[in-house]
């Protein structure tokens, strides 16, 4: 770095030439590079990179400007290192111009993100000690200052789908409490209460991570016991495989390994459609593990009736176990989620992980997220907070998530509530905040505040005002009427159907 005389407290000898100390004479010059830099690169581009070096040493020969993380000292010493010497050597006063140095300060990115309230006291935080004043900031090594400081403990991406892991609400209880009881029943020697099962759900919803925590469950429970675990792709192409090349045996191989188990998962079953052979094979799987008791467990996108293109018969066969749904989260299930992945990741080592309530809510409220979504929004913001050292604020977030598909989603208001529930129950607006009791008018304004409370954050009391002022007891009310007239009513759960399905568009 050359010789590095002085530094922000002891840097007294004046300059030569604008007669101030160094340091002083080196900020004067980068504010004037600073008001270069926004407009030579554009106000955004500056803010993020070059608008976030600060100076931290200056002598007579050389002055080090630092970034607050690695990645981004390294990035502007790639890309923007020769503008921003080029527009120094035009402002500086000193003649020749000094040296810039370009070093990422840790202790910078520490400060940016210890404001922040973690789950731990500043001082118990594990932080990098400061940098001491007068001590050089940290050089950047190449492959480091690309890498974003690692994990304490890193977790294989299987070892999470665990049971501790999966969030349970109103949409996946049912389907977890099966896949806790076939992971305590596995290979006890009973026969299984249902048999198959099926779980089904849209993409991200959880079906893999329950599969696979059945399989974790057992696996520490028993490890003797035998599992099967196979995707129908996979199923379709040994099968194909063993037909087309392996003869009888390597025919009679793979249906042993399906049917010398005490469990068998089959994931992404609807793959099997359209594929007569492979599902004439897979019939015959079921059957016999069924008939020998053992616990046959599949997933699917789709419930088996609507997969179109199986036989009759394999659909049926697939039905007459449990049939179970993993429904769409709601806000407070994807609260709870996002609390979790938090939670998870505070716990492999990034303790100073903060997100506020508001940013929360914000990435909770977008309708219709999956978990997997709201994992991939959760994952881009908090790479972005770690690669750029900035803290995680609304702002940030809205920023992070404005062109991803993340935010398509609208946001749910009482209102577009309320319009849709009018659209498809041929009522009006009036309708909905009137004191009319007639069922034709109660029962819809009854269905709007049950999807105010499942869609949006809203408090009880907060929609009852939005309904003539009505009590919060009323709106708890609508909620469990409506929660058992859907089950019970297949029409009428079709209807609430259409809402939702208005309500996405
Ligand atoms: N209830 C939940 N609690 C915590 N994480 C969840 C929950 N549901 C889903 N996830 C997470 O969301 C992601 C997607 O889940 P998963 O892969 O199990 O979905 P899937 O239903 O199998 O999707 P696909 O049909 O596309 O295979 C996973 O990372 C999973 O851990």
């Amino acid at each position: 770095m050359g010789r590095v005389a002085d530094n922000m407290t002891t840097a007294k000898a004046p300059d030569l030439y604008t007669g101030e100390p160094p340091l002083q004479s080196a900020h004067n010059t980068w504010k004037l590079v600073k008001t270069d830099l926004a407009y030579a690169l554009g106000p955004n581009v500056h803010r993020s990179w070059t608008g976030r070096l600060h100076i931290t040493q200056a002598d007579e020969s050389v002055v080090t400007l630092s970034a607050p993380t690695r990645f981004i000292a390294s990035k502007i010493e790639t890309q923007f290192a020769d503008t921003v010497r080029r527009l120094w050597d035009k402002h500086d006063q000193v003649d020749p111009p000094r040296r810039l140095a370009f070093a990422a300060n840790p202790s910078a990115a520490v400060r940016s993100t210890a404001a922040i309230p973690g789950p731990k006291a500043a001082s118990e935080r594990a932080a990098p000690a400061p940098a001491l004043r007068g001590q050089p900031s940290a050089p950047i090594s190449p492959v480091a200052a690309t890498r974003p400081a690692p994990s304490k403990t890193s977790e294989s991406p299987r070892d999470r789908f665990t049971f501790e892991n999966f969030v349970v609400g109103a949409s996946n209880e049912l389907a977890m409490a099966v896949a806790r009881q076939v992971a305590s029943q596995t290979g006890t020697g009973r026969a299984p209460q249902y048999n198959p099962i099926v779980i089904h759900g849209s993409n991200g919803m959880g079906k893999t991570h329950l599969l696979y925590a059945i399989e974790t469950a057992i696996r520490d429970a028993n490890p003797e016991k035998r599992m099967r675990f196979i995707s129908a792709e996979d199923f379709v192409s040994t099968f194909v495989a063993s037909v087309r090349g392996q003869g009888r045996e390597g025919m009679a191989a793979f249906k042993a390994s399906l049917r010398d188990v005490d469990l068998l998962v089959i994931d992404d079953a609807h793959f099997i459609a359209d594929k007569p052979g492979s599902q004439e094979e897979l019939l015959h799987t079921l059957v016999s593990l069924v008939d020998s008791g053992k616990q046959i467990l599949i997933a699917a996108d789709r419930h088996p009736d609507k997969i179109e293109k199986a036989s009759e018969r394999l659909k049926s066969y697939m039905s007459s176990g449990l049939v179970c749904k993993i429904g769409a989260a709601d806000y407070e299930l994807r609260l709870r989620i996002l609390d979790r992945l938090i939670a998870r990741r505070r716990a492999s080592g990034h303790l100073d992980l903060a997100i506020p309530q508001n940013a929360r809510d914000h990435l909770a409220a977008r309708m219709n997220a999956t978990p997997r979504d709201l994992e991939g929004a959760f994952n881009q913001i908090v790479a972005q907070s770690e690669f750029l050292g900035t803290a995680i604020t609304l702002e940030s977030v809205q920023e992070t998530l404005s062109d991803s598909r993340y935010m398509m989603g609208q946001r749910l208001t009482v209102d577009r509530i309320q319009r849709a529930v009018c659209e498809v129950f041929s009522v009006t607006p009036t309708d909905m905040v009137s004191k009319r009791r007639a069922r034709i008018i109660a029962r819809p304004r009854q269905v709007a505040m049950y999807l105010c409370k499942k869609l949006t954050k809203r408090s009880l009391p907060d929609i009852g005002r939005r309904f003539g002022g009505r009590d919060h007891t009323t709106v708890m009310h609508a909620v469990k009427r409506i929660d058992a007239l859907r089950a019970d009513d297949p029409s009428f759960n079709a209807q609430i159907e259409a809402v939702e399905t208005l309500l996405k568009a």
